[in-house]
């Protein structure tokens, strides 16, 4: 709550609401007239010191009316929102948390439940019921909630793969305690905001409804009786309208604006929260409880060689890439990069094919029709071997100017000088000049200078940068390299920044994530991975980088290389290299562990690490 009066929207929402609510309590001590009471001397009267808003075409003073109505219209969002929950939470939890059978028949009532007409069956429960209000808005409540109960599903469905319900489960619990004390708790944040935005539409329609006449009927007070008076005497008395107009918009609007400032609150917990734990190492991990609201999202993808061996190469990857956030993929060659990085623009080799899984981008799954609308535009590449991108037939200027025409669709003039204005931004000097050039009359690093200019074009959100420095001069690659962090940081676009150079990765990144033998082993901050590498792999690699060996020494290399696809062992696939497997390592596939709610690490040492941790 403090967070949310710490806002000055929240804050002025909840006073309003509040004091809005006192008031219609309280009316009697507050009104000097009863709302039926009428003055027959002052119909349709202006605010005065007597009547403070005005009278009504009857002489009833409306402040006194607008209380006494309010009570009407706040008790029936009330009972819409009680239905509303009642109805919602139990079944979404139950859905989300214990899955199989339940959930299949709870998502069909929400699929039914939202495609049902609401108003139509509100008009009808009016007509059976006498004209009842509270029926109608608890009808209003079990019919609009559908969409709280799939949200509430997906907020539970994060939640049950949290440790500490494991944990809670392990220590005796029964399942319903815990998904009453665990589950319900990570849901929380979504069930307010959506609440707020709930208790909008409730007065919405209430009022709707009080505006065609149903619901209480003349002489009794209600916000939308008073707007159809109004509305009757609008064009010789206009005020009229104003006081229950007023109070409507602004109710609607601070139960909007509530909305908004619990999500922002929630979710500036969250992120605290999950830096604290980082801080902290405590196991926790920090998935989000809503939709995820990452730019991309990479989920549970596994690619094969397509025939009759379906020989896996990449293994149920899953990862997030927020918008502006760069992120680099490490491992060693043959771990799987590449093809992830291909898989991400829906460019995989000819022979390879997506088994399950798939990516999300900006919230639509992609598919090869929208890969197509997405490439080039929302996320462009750039790969490790420039010059091979660049048609030797054709003058630099054209191979810009032809993505230039294909993604933004400039000719003539236009298209020329926006190829000088994308050739100047990556600095390369005297532009015009290097439009005219061949391939082959540039360097390395200004080829991919060139590249980087043509990703550039489409101006994308997302640039996958597949070793973007592997083929140049080491002089050059630092260059390349400071030129892709200022054009990120001016364009604020997020980067999967692909080496096999820790020391690259935390020179540019945020975040990091280890690949190994088609799996992601490691995924973590940068600072926690080089504080803290639980996958020995990840360890073996930043002992391995060049930054660690000092002059005169040779650099560590892990000993062994990776194993092919088809020797990829059931267990730990680093075990045959690791000197610290044990047993356990080779039984069984090991899952992605949590180090701290940020970093998790597929390496069943990962409880030891963390004793030992807290031990020092
Ligand atoms: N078209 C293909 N058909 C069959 N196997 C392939 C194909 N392309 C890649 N692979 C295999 O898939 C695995 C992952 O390859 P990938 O190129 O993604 O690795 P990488 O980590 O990017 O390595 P590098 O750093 O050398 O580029 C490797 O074992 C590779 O041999």
């Amino acid at each position: 709550m403090s967070a949310i009066l710490r806002r000055p929207r929240g804050l002025v929402a909840v006073v309003f609401l509040v004091l809005l609510t006192l008031a219609c309590v309280f009316a009697p001590l507050l009104t000097r007239f009863g709302p039926l009471e009428q003055h027959i001397e002052t119909v349709r009267g202006l605010p005065s010191g007597t009547y403070w808003l005005g009278t009504d075409i009857l002489g009833r003073d409306l402040f006194s009316r607008i209380l006494y109505g309010g009570r009407s219209s706040l008790l029936g969002v009330v009972e819409a929102i009680v239905a509303h929950l009642v109805v919602a939470v139990p079944l979404g939890l139950v859905a989300g948390y214990f899955g199989g059978l339940a959930d299949r028949v709870i998502m069909r009532l929400a699929e039914l439940l939202m495609s049902i007409p609401a108003i139509m069956i509100l008009l009808a429960v009016l007509a059976i019921f006498g004209n009842s209000l509270p029926v109608a808005m608890i009808a209003l409540g079990v019919l609009s909630s559908g969409g709280l109960m799939r949200l509430v599903r997906g907020a539970a469905l994060v939640a049950r793969e949290e440790l500490y319900v494991t944990a809670a489960e392990l220590m005796g619990l029964s399942r319903f305690q815990v998904m009453v004390r665990h589950v319900l708790g990570r849901c929380r944040g979504v069930i307010i905001v959506q609440t707020s935005l709930f208790a909008a539409i409730a007065l919405g329609v209430q009022t709707g409804l009080t505006f065609l006449g149903l619901g209480p009927q003349p002489p009794a007070p209600t916000w939308g009786g008073m707007v159809a008076e109004a509305a009757s005497v609008f064009s010789q008395d206009p005020w009229m309208l104003v006081p229950p107009g007023t109070v409507i918009a602004l109710t609607v609007l601070a139960f909007g604006v509530l909305g908004d400032v619990v999500r922002d609150a929630t979710s500036e917990r969250r992120s605290a929260a999950g830096a604290g734990r980082t801080r902290r190492r405590a196991s926790r991990p920090a998935t989000a409880a809503e939709p995820s609201t990452a730019l991309l999202s990479v989920q549970g993808l596994s690619v094969a060689v397509g025939g009759e061996s379906s020989l896996r190469l990449l293994d149920d990857v899953s990862f997030d890439i927020a918008a502006g956030q760069v992120v680099g993929l490490v491992g060693e060659s043959g771990s799987g990069k590449s093809m992830t990085a291909r898989a991400l623009i829906g460019l995989l080799p000819t022979n390879c094919l997506v088994e399950s899984g798939h990516v999300v981008f900006d919230g639509k799954t992609l598919d090869e029709g929208s890969f197509r609308a997405v490439r080039g535009r929302e996320i462009a590449m750039i790969s490790q071997e420039p010059m091979a991108a660049l048609d030797p037939s054709f003058r630099i200027g054209s191979l810009v100017g032809e993505v230039v025409r294909a993604v933004e669709g400039l000719r003539g003039r236009a298209q020329r000088d926006r190829v000088v204005e994308l050739l100047t931004m990556v600095e390369i000097p005297d532009a015009a000049e290097v439009a005219r050039r061949y391939p082959h009359q540039i360097s390395g690093g200004m080829a991919q200078r060139v590249a980087i200019a043509m990703a550039l074009a489409g101006r994308p959100r997302l640039l996958i940068a597949d070793e973007p420095t592997t083929a140049l001069d080491v002089t050059v690659q630092a260059d390349i390299l400071d030129l892709l962090r200022r054009l990120q940081q001016e364009n604020g676009m997020a980067v999967l920044l692909v080496s096999h150079n820790l020391g690259v990765i935390a020179d540019m990144c945020s975040t990091v994530l280890v690949m190994y033998a088609g799996q992601v082993v490691e995924q973590a901050p940068v600072d926690n991975l080089f504080a803290l590498p639980a996958h020995p792999y990840a360890a073996a690699l930043l002992a391995s980088s060049p930054e660690k060996a000092g002059i005169g020494q040779p650099i560590r290399a892990i000993p062994g290389t990776v194993p092919a696809p088809d020797e990829w062992p059931s267990g730990c696939r680093f075990a045959n290299r690791c000197e610290l497997a044990q047993p356990a390592c080779r039984a069984e596939a090991i899952p992605l562990i949590d180090v701290s709610g940020v970093h998790r690490s597929r390496c069943i040492r990962v409880p030891v690490l963390l004793e030992q941790e807290a031990a020092q």
